[in-house]
């Protein structure tokens, strides 16, 4: 018998790698300068055929900065027509009336917002460009004087470390529907000297589960696949099952879904396990995507539990959790290897 694949969930699409920022962090080191060999309109309509022949994931149009490609309500049209649920991540600097309402018409449900400091001199510094905030927190007015829904994404750092509850109050306040905090993965511009400490994630994790439960807005924990162990060892010190009642969306799905339920496309068509891993897994341009996502060499080991190695290859948790792979590659060059920022020990319970 053949075994069957299933087909991706959420698709992360670097529309551009071009920015009009410059953040400190930045996954995809984007500047003002645009590199060669975007693909073109055509090609960018092409793969939203494939995607959807293959199932119905959440297309997340990203970048690089999406609204900087002219193209790109074009491009969100298409895949809504397309049957996909396509949402956009911006930086949030460029928006106007004008834009919320073409991203409106062009069917795009949700807008992702990033706002990585509580104060305009953290986000700023994050953010490489004075201003950034105030202009982001304009961009949000406009979203809700357009009534569009969105959520907002902060990046856990050394640098904001102690700002992120702050965040959380700040994207309530404005109105966001979700909140998801991104932890830094040390790729592109992002540095493993700003990753904040195994000790840290552990608290700043258990503050994000006890935030979970009482908060009337989605929140998610995106690039802290630990958060699934946690989530586990809190509910049962307080002997409470998991259910999509008592935990959301977050029970019925696991650490990291890299290859397995998620996968990032570049700007050029490279397709990778996700944005911070760096190992290739094929191009559109060349092989159809149904190709690279059912038979890549990476996609499958990821698939594959069995594949961890050290510590979490023999951890309890791994069927839940399996680390953050790229974590593991920045520090070994061997995504297989062991998540290099968690505390935990196999077989304590
Ligand atoms: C609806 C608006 C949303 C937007 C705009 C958005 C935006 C993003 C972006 C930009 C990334 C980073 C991708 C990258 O650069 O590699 C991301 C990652 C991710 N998001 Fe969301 N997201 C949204 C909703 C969701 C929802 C509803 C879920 C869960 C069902 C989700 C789950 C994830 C996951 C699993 C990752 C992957 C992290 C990784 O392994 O790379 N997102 N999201
Ligand atoms: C989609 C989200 O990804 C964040 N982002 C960009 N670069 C990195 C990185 N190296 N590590 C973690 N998150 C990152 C952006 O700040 C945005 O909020
Ligand atoms: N530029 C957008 C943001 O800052 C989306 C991609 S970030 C790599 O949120
Ligand atoms: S993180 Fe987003 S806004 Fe910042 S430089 Fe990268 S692409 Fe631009």
């Amino acid at each position: 018998m053949i075994a069957m694949t299933n087909p991706p969930r959420l698709i992360a699409w670097e529309l551009t790698a071009g920015c009009n920022l410059n953040c400190v962090h930045c996954r995809g080191a984007s500047t003002s300068s645009v590199p060669e060999g975007e693909l073109t309109t055509e090609e960018a309509k092409h793969f939203i055929d494939e995607v959807a022949e293959l199932g119905k994931p959440i297309l997340i149009l990203s970048g690089g900065e999406p609204l900087t490609r002219s193209d790109v309500f074009e491009i969100a049209r298409y895949g809504t027509d397309a049957g996909l649920r396509v949402v956009l991540a911006t930086n949030g600097t460029l928006l106007t009336p004008e834009i919320v309402e073409k991203l409106k018409e062009a069917g795009v449900q949700r807008l992702s917002i990033s706002i990585d400091g509580a104060t305009a001199e953290t986000h700023d510094n994050f953010r490489g460009m004075p201003g950034a905030f105030e202009r982001t927190l304009a961009g949000i007015e406009i979203l809700r004087k357009a009534d569009f829904p969105f959520q907002i994404n902060a990046t856990v750092s050394k640098r904001n470390l102690e700002e992120i509850p702050k965040t959380f109050e700040l994207a309530k306040e404005l109105g966001a529907v979700a909140y998801h905090v991104f932890f830094l993965v040390p790729t592109g511009r992002g540095e493993e000297s700003d990753e904040v400490s195994p000790a840290d994630y552990e608290r700043i994790l258990h503050w994000f589960y006890d935030m979970q439960k009482e908060s009337e807005i989605q929140l998610k924990a995106t690039c802290a696949p630990h958060y699934f162990r946690i989530m586990r060892q809190q509910a049962k010190k307080e002997g409470i099952e998991i259910s999509v009642k008592t935990h959301g969306y977050e029970a019925m799905t696991k650490g990291c879904l890299g290859g397995t339920g998620f996968c990032f496309v570049s700007s050029v068509g490279e397709v990778y396990p996700c944005g911070y891993l760096p190992v290739l897994a094929g191009n559109i341009r060349e092989q159809p995507f149904k190709d690279v996502w059912e038979n890549s060499e990476v996609f499958r080991k990821l698939r594959n539990p069995e594949e961890l190695k050290g510590k979490c290859g023999i951890c309890e948790y791994k069927n839940v959790c399996a680390g953050c792979r790229a974590r593991a590659y920045a520090a070994t060059g061997d995504y297989l290897k062991e998540e290099p920022y968690c505390i935990y020990r196999p077989g304590k319970k």
